[in-house]
């Protein structure tokens, strides 16, 4: 017996020279159970410090990348800001094509700068959602537009308001998409398509039409129900409710899970005379993945009115609750509360805070609804308030992780307020932010007051017992708003930050294993594959996304966010280098007026102007981050060519859109007048250093 024996395990030996471990792709955009862990451990607590650099790819533009990467058969699949698509060799960066949808002009749209969260690849195809509406089909080999429909009604009076920065997902033979748009007047939606044809299938809307109209493709009788949860004349703002971000299918149980977002707009008393629920706005709802009808919802904020969107990501997990093994689905959003649902029924098991927060004083354990404080309700005091969190939420898009070896969910989260004034008798105006909400910083708070509310936010990647309903360790950022997290069996947990890092940390203990100077911020989302015996960490590198393009100030503060854009790839004793980072040499800032304009009318009224048209790409007290112009230095805001780029769109090639029929000549001078001040008073009035 010995002799075979012996044999055999030659035979194995050699056999395990000659292949090496079997390969592991990242095939959907947040991976099996929407879990964002990959089983790989080769790359381990133990050799994590000797993880290097295997190759970069610089992207072309330096607005901000969101994406996670897809590898399926050796291809990296990236998708950068202006949605511009390209495939690379997973194992050198090496680029295979690249496809441009061509959508720099139509950028104007949308909340937050041109981003990208991902696009979806099978069966030999590459989907992408255009931030102009268009759901896009590649043939995955070159590149090659198989097909494409534009997913918004162009009939629709708001049709300009609606955009899309979410990743389509495919689900059995459909691909699916919804969109953004409910900070300037949107009515949300998911639809899916067949993906062989791009023929539209089904679409729920989370939102009643206007009374009498009846959907094409949508007549869900829910529809009749979440009616009665309405006022007013919702419909002329859309009344929001929009799928910008998570979609997730359980097999098990053949249902879509949607999170939905924000009232359109956020001012309750504007939207629904101040009266109702508004099903199906800041939920999470369940679809029959074949029909997409209505099964269950679970609504986290009632007549929300504070952008407290239930579009974070969604996480599926088995967890034992009370002795009992359930498969619950797990969310952390905008609003404050860490939510575990049983995901067949909807059932409320528990939510606790995992961030400071005064909006809700508790959830009543029955009906899992919110207690909401009074003092919240600004349309109806009529009184600004400061209030925790912010819009922008204890934690946005950046996708949180979950391990099932630690049983934690790590959550990039942030305990961030903001002044609530009411607005209430904003027009609705197309393609203009309209919130009913005064815009802190817009101004309506001078850049002193901007500075001291960035100055005291905060940002934490937290390890949350979902069981337990407790924090079990957190790590605190520099600042606010850092990158989606990824698990591994290695132990580890991966996330970039503002401060330009991607670090690597114990899954266990919260303990900084690895860190790498990425040269910018970095918000999305690690992934990781192996691929000819080799394990690699993949990330999109960029900072830009909603948050930094409005929080100049804050962008500052952490230091140097704003630098190339590009996908780091990373492997065990990787050893490119990055090129040094030139620092932005030159004159210190220069202010385009040097001499006092007085404050008066025309200033307060360029002041809201300037809040509702250019703040979400210029910044909060017009500070820009970096990657939009910062306009208190701009000659061109003085000079003639202002009115041919801001009404003519002279910049529109370079992603600044015409404002024609939003804005008028006057308008302009008072917007002038708005920048003259901020220039004056914030960069020739303070003393140069
Ligand atoms: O209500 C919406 O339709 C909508 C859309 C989007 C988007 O599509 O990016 C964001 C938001 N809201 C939002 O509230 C938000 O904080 C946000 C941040 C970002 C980003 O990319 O950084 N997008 C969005
Ligand atoms: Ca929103």
């Amino acid at each position: 017996m010995r002799k075979p024996l012996t044999l055999l395990a030659l035979v194995l030996a050699l056999g395990g020279c000659q292949k090496s471990a079997p390969d592991v792709e990242w095939q959907s955009h947040s991976g099996p159970d929407a879990q964002r862990y990959s089983t790989l451990a080769d790359i381990d607590r133990g050799n994590v410090g000797r993880l290097g650099l295997a190759f970069a790819h610089d992207l072309e533009t330096d607005r901000g990348q969101e994406a996670t990467p897809i590898m399926v058969g050796g291809v990296l699949y990236v998708v950068s800001a202006y949605d511009v698509v390209e495939a690379l060799d997973a194992r050198d960066g090496h680029r295979l094509w690249r496809y441009d949808p061509d959508v720099r002009a139509a950028t104007a749209r949308g909340c937050c700068g041109p981003v990208s969260r991902g696009v979806a690849v099978a069966d030999g195809k590459v989907y992408l959602g255009a931030i102009d509406g268009r759901l896009i089909a590649l043939d995955a080999r070159s590149g090659q537009v198989l097909w494409q429909t534009q997913t918004v009604d162009q009939a629709d009076p708001l049709a300009v308001n609606y955009t899309i920065t979410g990743a389509p997902r495919v689900v059995k033979d459909m691909v699916l998409i919804g969109n953004g748009g409910a900070e300037f007047g949107a009515r949300g939606y998911v639809s899916a398509y067949d993906r062989s044809s791009g023929r539209l299938r089904w679409r729920f809307y989370t939102v009643p039409p206007k009374p009498g109209r009846v959907d094409h493709a949508a007549s869900d009788p829910v529809m009749a129900r979440a009616a009665q949860t309405w006022a007013g004349q919702w419909w002329r703002y859309g009344g929001g409710g929009t799928v910008w971000d998570a979609i997730e299918y359980d097999p098990k149980s053949d249902l879509i899970y949607i999170g939905t977002g924000n009232g359109s707009p956020w001012n309750h008393g504007m939207r629904s005379a101040g009266q109702g629920d508004n099903l199906f706005l800041s939920s999470i709802v369940a679809l029959r993945a074949d029909t997409g009808r209505y099964v269950w919802h679970y609504q986290e904020v009632p007549g929300d009115s504070w952008d407290y969107t239930a579009t974070q990501n969604m996480v599926m997990a088995r967890l034992t609750i009370n002795g009992t093994p359930r498969d619950v689905l797990m969310q952390a959003p905008k609003n404050g509360y860490f939510y575990v649902l049983d995901r067949r029924t909807g059932q409320f098991l528990s939510g606790k805070p995992f961030m400071p927060m005064n909006w809700s004083r508790g959830i009543d354990p029955h009906s899992g609804r919110p207690d909401i404080d009074p003092q919240a309700r600004y349309y109806q005091t009529g009184q600004a308030r400061f209030q925790f969190p912010s819009s922008g939420g204890a934690h946005n898009w950046p996708p949180m992780a979950f391990s099932p070896q630690t049983g934690l969910v790590y959550i990039p989260a942030q305990d961030v307020g903001m002044v609530y004034a009411p607005a209430n008798a904003e027009k609705q105006v197309v393609g203009a932010y309209t919130s009913g909400v005064a815009m802190a910083g817009g101004g309506h708070m001078d850049a002193a007051a901007t500075r001291a509310l960035y100055s005291g936010m905060k940002g934490y990647l937290i390890a949350w017992d979902p069981v337990a309903q407790r924090e079990r360790w957190r790590v605190k950022q520099v600042a606010p708003f850092n990158g989606g997290v990824l698990a591994t069996g290695g132990h580890l947990v991966f996330a970039g930050n503002t401060a330009g890092q991607l670090q690597a940390f114990d899954d266990t203990t919260g303990r900084v294993l690895w860190s790498f100077p990425a040269q910018t911020g970095v918000l999305a989302p690690p992934i990781t594959y192996r691929l000819q015996g080799t394990q690699y960490v993949a990330v999109m590198a960029g900072w830009g996304g909603g948050w930094p393009l409005t929080g100049g100030v804050m962008a500052l503060q952490a230091g140097k966010t704003i630098g190339p854009n590009r996908l780091l790839v990373f492997a065990l004793d990787g050893k490119a280098k990055l090129p040094p980072l030139v620092a932005p040499s030159g004159p210190p800032p220069r202010a385009i007026i040097d001499v006092a304009p007085a404050i008066n009318a025309q200033y307060a009224r360029g002041d809201g102007l300037y809040g509702r048209f250019c703040l979400r790409c210029h910044g909060a007290g017009a500070v820009s981050a970096g990657a939009y112009p910062d306009l208190r230095q701009s000659p061109l805001v003085m000079s003639d060519a202002f009115p041919q780029i801001v009404l003519n769109g002279a910049l529109a090639p370079r992603g600044m859109p015409s404002f024609a029929g939003q804005l008028t000549r006057a308008d302009l001078d008072a917007i002038r007048i708005y920048l003259a001040r901020r220039s004056y008073e914030d960069l020739a009035g303070a003393p140069q250093k």
